[in-house]
């Protein structure tokens, strides 16, 4: 297993925004995790990558406990935030170029992974454009690319086509299939025809609770609805 998730709670306040969440993801699988705005998404991905200390629970990425040995979990994980990871005033290699110095590449290996990663993800012609320059599907491709950089073996994709046309998004859709099978991936995304062309499996949250888990057949069939959307409202119904 690639992600083994045992009782994660989060508190904000008096607020449970994740509440004892148990589930297990295998290596390289593409998992969506979904559910309405204020479901716990985000906080639960925050939790697992390190930027939130659970309430309580625990979760293992790739072995390593994320209370227990956080700086571990760090080496294994990348994350394509929802906030923007891109410094807007740098160009799109020197952004590239910044993250490869930090993860500790020297100066000639730090170029050589950004040249790389631009040809993968589509950006060599914008390499000189400042990031607050580019339309907005391309900074998140940069994003991606940067979180990649660390060649994480989990990738958090917070939102990652909020806000982009349609052509924008299917040209991300192709760049998410490329790293497909080669990572295990986490999605949020409120594009349900997203995660039809993309998941293996899906997760639906309420309340910080997890309400569902399967693939999008399996969630039909035990819901008796035709749709994924009509299976997801059904899974957040209120009451
Ligand atoms: N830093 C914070 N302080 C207080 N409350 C918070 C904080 N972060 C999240 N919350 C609350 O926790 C709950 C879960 O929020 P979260 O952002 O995890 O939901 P989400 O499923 O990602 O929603 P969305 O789809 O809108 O991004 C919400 O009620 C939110 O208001």
């Amino acid at each position: 297993m690639a992600i083994v998730i045992k009782k994660l709670t989060k508190r904000f306040n008096d607020r449970t925004a994740v509440d004892g969440l148990s589930l297990m993801i295998e290596k390289g699988e593409f998992f969506a995790l979904l559910g309405q705005n204020a479901a716990g998404k985000t906080t639960t991905v925050k939790m697992l990558s390190g930027l939130l200390t659970p309430a309580s629970g625990d979760a293992w990425m790739n072995g390593d406990s994320i209370v227990q040995n956080p700086a571990a979990v760090k080496q294994k994980i990348n994350l394509s935030p929802q906030e923007s990871a891109v410094a807007p005033n740098l160009t799109a290699r020197e952004n590239l170029e910044f993250v490869a110095r930090i993860y500790g590449l020297n100066k000639d290996t730090a170029e050589q992974k950004a040249d790389e990663l631009m040809v993968r993800f589509g950006l060599t012609d914008r390499a000189k454009s400042k990031a607050k320059s580019l339309s907005g599907g391309l900074q998140r491709r940069l994003s991606i690319a940067m979180a990649m950089i660390s060649n994480p073996e989990i990738l958090f994709l917070d939102e990652p086509t909020l806000g982009l046309d349609v052509r924008a998004r299917r040209n991300l859709w192709k760049v998410l299939l490329e790293l497909k099978g080669k990572m295990t991936i986490i999605l949020t995304t409120h594009y349900l025809g997203e995660v039809e062309a993309l998941v293996d499996r899906v997760g639906i949250m309420h309340n910080g609770k997890l309400h569902a888990l399967g693939t999008i057949e399996e969630l039909k069939r035990q819901t008796s609805q035709e749709t994924l959307e009509d299976v997801f409202l059904s899974l957040t119904e209120e009451g």
